[in-house]
């Protein structure tokens, strides 16, 4: 009885050493228990879009801590994520302290998300479910608002990447979106433009092969989370017994 619990405990913990345990000898001699630590769960990928200002970032950290304090392992990412080599040329271009050709930017902020696809694909397969600040619809929305973009052209450079298991769109007007705090210092910042980014985004949207949810973005910032949890916690728990998809493909 001990170790059968003790097994579960190594497996709802979702930590590396269950999966060493799937393979070690200990497991040949507890029989019965062999099944219980083999199947191993994966994290799921929850992505969160909308125009600027929509609340996406206050809503990935509550997500993020809302997940941890009741036990499962998460962690926030961000893109564009403006740390890194790439990260910094975009962040340059969206502050305007730099101009970049259209083509050319677009493909910075795809490669971007690219070189943080085997740290996603290793967190999520370690377990942890990634809560993430935009993604490729982002991508392709904000690039095909420009002109002569197609959403076809947009979203070839991110075919394959990790498929999210869940994208929560807070959708808001952009005249509502406006209002929200410090609208208006970044390149895209202005709402003629976001009501593009809009129409592109309710295109991708019409994808059935995604699992999007639309969530009203103009209720409170504690009535959004409860929906946004309880979504997240059904993905989640599909997400567990399926393998990580690829976008697009
Ligand atoms: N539900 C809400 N109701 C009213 N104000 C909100 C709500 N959610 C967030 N805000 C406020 O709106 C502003 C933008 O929020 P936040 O940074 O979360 O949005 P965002 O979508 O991540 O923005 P951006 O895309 O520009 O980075 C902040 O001042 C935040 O406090
Ligand atoms: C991922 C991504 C983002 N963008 C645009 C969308 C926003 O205007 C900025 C990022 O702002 P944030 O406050 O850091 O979220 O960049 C884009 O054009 N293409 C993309 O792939």
């Amino acid at each position: 009885m001990f170790a059968v619990n003790w097994f579960k405990k190594a497996r709802m913990h979702r930590c590396q050493f269950g999966r060493w345990l799937s393979s070690s000898r200990i497991l040949h001699k507890y029989g019965t228990v062999s099944r219980v630590a083999m199947s191993y769960r994966r994290g799921a990928l929850i992505v969160l879009e909308g125009v600027d200002r929509a609340g996406k970032t206050t809503q990935c950290k509550k997500l993020v801590q809302a997940l941890q304090e009741s036990g499962r392992p998460a962690e926030m990412m961000r893109f564009p994520d403006r740390t890194t080599k790439m990260g910094k040329l975009i962040s340059a271009y969206l502050e305007k302290k730099s101009n970049l050709e259209d083509h050319t930017v677009h493909l910075l902020f795809s490669a971007n998300r690219w070189e943080l696809v085997p740290l996603m694909r290793q967190k999520l397969e370690q377990g942890v479910t990634l809560v993430v600040d935009r993604y490729a619809f982002s991508g392709v929305a904000f690039t095909s608002a420009k002109p002569g973009f197609s959403l076809e052209w947009c979203m070839s450079p991110d075919v394959g990447l990790p498929k999210p298991d869940l994208v929560l769109f807070l959708q808001l007007h952009p005249a509502a979106a406006e209002q929200r705090g410090e609208f208006g210092a970044e390149r895209y910042e202005n709402s003629d433009f976001q009501k593009t980014v809009l129409q592109r985004f309710e295109q991708l949207m019409k994808d059935p092969s995604l699992n999007w949810q639309v969530i009203d973005a103009a209720k409170s910032i504690e009535d959004l989370h409860k929906q946004i949890k309880t979504h997240s916690d059904t993905a989640i728990t599909t997400a567990e017994s399926q393998p990580i998809g690829e976008l697009w493909k």
